[in-house]
């Protein structure tokens, strides 16, 4: 077993609005997530975390909370995803549409889980009640979870 491929995932949310950005290609493409990307070689996670931010919507921020760690496995896929998720409540500068994502804000009561990965709808709401949490996902494909656990914890 291969160590797992590290991302990072940033939610910026001001109650009662949340900002998305919809994946204009490549993985999960047509998918509204949060931003972030895959961690480089010698960067830390949460350095990940604000490049994938800024890369993706033009934003930068201050303060990032780690939120919660979720591991995907991918049927016939030996490599384990390791996504850290993590969420901003301030950021400086303006969402702007990059290469990778078009950005959009959404009401929290409106987020659009139909258009998202499937997992989302189960730790989304975790992270907007700032619960800390460790999931694991099992697909079968990119649209069927074969296998889930998702714990609540008291630190990351
Ligand atoms: C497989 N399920 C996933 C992957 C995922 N990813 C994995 C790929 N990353 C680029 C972005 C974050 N994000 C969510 N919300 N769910």
């Amino acid at each position: 077993m291969s160590a797992p491929r590290l991302f990072a995932l940033v939610l910026v949310v001001q109650p009662p609005r949340v900002l998305l950005g919809k994946k204009k290609s490549g993985f999960g493409a047509g998918l509204w997530n949060g931003f972030g990307g895959i961690v480089e070689p010698g960067e830390s996670i949460e350095d990940a975390a604000r490049r994938g931010l800024k890369a993706e919507s033009g934003l930068t921020v201050d303060t990032l909370q780690k939120m919660g760690q979720i591991t995907f496995e991918f049927v016939g896929n030996s490599e384990l995803m390791e996504v850290h998720v993590f969420r901003a409540d301030q950021f400086h500068g303006e969402p702007k549409e990059s290469d990778e994502m078009q950005p959009q804000w959404f009401q929290l009561d409106e987020v659009p889980y139909k258009q998202m990965w499937p997992d989302d709808v189960y730790w989304f709401p975790l992270v907007l009640q700032r619960k800390l949490f460790r999931g694991y996902f099992k697909f079968q494909g990119q649209d069927t979870i074969v296998e889930h656990t998702l714990n609540e914890v008291e630190q990351l």
